[in-house]
C-alpha cells in the first residue's frame, strides 16, 4: 500500500493515435512533444465540420476514438481575420486553395486592420465515449504579402508579433518555439504529465 495513490492512475491501453493526414503538422508535432507522449499517427478520413473550433475539434476526437477503438489526439488549425470577425477561421483550408496567398491578402484590401490570429485545437479523447479535453493555442500576428518558403500553408503570410519575419521566413526550430500549435501542444503535455496516464503494453498482463 505504499503511498495510496491521491487517484489512481488511469491505464490507456495503447499508445495515443495521433490522427492526421497533413505531413507537414505531423513533423510539427513529432519535433515539439518528442518522446514526451508515447503516440503514433494515423491517416483518416474524417469529415470536416462546421462551427465553433472547440466544438469541431471536440466531435472530431469523438469520431476519432470510435474509429480507432483507442485514445486519439486530433488537432485543427484555424486562421482568423480580426477585421472579418475571426473569419475564415476553420474554413481557412478552402480559402487558401481557392484563393492562394494573395487572395487571402485581397480578402482584408477593405480593411486598415490586418491583425489575425492563429489558433491551433488540440482534441485528446481516452477511448470511445470518452469526453474529449480540448486545449487552445493562440499566436497573433498580422497578415502580410507571401514572404519566404511555401512548403507549409499560410506560414509565408502570416508574420507573428514581436517579429519582422513571417512564419515561413523562420526556422522549424523558431516557430515551433512560439507557434500556436506549440503553445496548444504545451497545455496537451502538462495535461498528460498531471494526469500521469499509464500505457498498458503488449507486455502487460492485466
Ligand atoms: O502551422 C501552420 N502553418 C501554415 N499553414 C497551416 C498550419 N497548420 C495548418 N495549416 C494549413 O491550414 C489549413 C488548416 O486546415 P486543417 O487544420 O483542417 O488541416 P488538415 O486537414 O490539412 O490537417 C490547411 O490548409 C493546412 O495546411
Ligand atoms: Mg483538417
Amino acid at each position: 500500500m505504499a503511498a495510496a495513490a491521491a487517484k489512481a492512475a488511469v491505464v490507456l491501453p495503447r499508445p495515443v493515435t495521433f490522427v492526421t493526414g497533413n505531413a507537414k503538422k505531423l513533423e510539427e508535432v513529432k519535433a515539439i512533444i518528442g518522446n514526451s507522449i508515447p503516440f503514433k499517427s494515423l491517416k483518416l478520413d474524417l469529415p470536416e465540420l462546421q462551427g465553433e473550433p472547440e466544438d469541431i475539434s471536440k466531435e472530431k476526437a469523438r469520431l476519432a476514438a470510435l474509429q480507432v477503438n483507442g485514445p486519439v489526439l486530433v488537432e485543427d488549425t484555424c486562421l482568423c481575420f480580426n477585421s472579418l470577425k475571426g473569419l475564415p477561421g476553420p474554413y481557412i483550408k478552402w480559402f487558401l486553395e481557392k484563393l492562394g496567398h494573395e487572395g487571402l491578402n485581397n480578402l482584408l484590401m477593405a480593411y486598415e486592420d490586418k491583425s489575425a490570429y492563429a489558433l491551433c485545437a488540440f482534441s485528446f479523447s481516452r477511448g470511445p465515449g470518452a469526453e474529449p479535453l480540448t486545449f487552445l493555442g493562440k499566436t497573433p500576428g498580422k497578415i502580410v504579402p507571401a514572404r519566404g518558403p511555401t512548403d507549409f500553408g499560410w506560414d509565408p503570410v502570416f508574420q507573428p508579433d514581436g517579429y519582422d519575419q513571417t512564419y515561413a521566413e523562420m526556422s522549424k526550430e523558431e516557430k515551433n518555439m512560439i507557434s500556436h500549435r506549440y503553445k496548444s501542444l504545451a497545455l496537451v503535455k502538462s495535461h498528460f504529465k498531471e494526469a500521469g496516464y499509464v500505457f498498458q503494453t503488449d507486455e502487460d498482463t492485466i
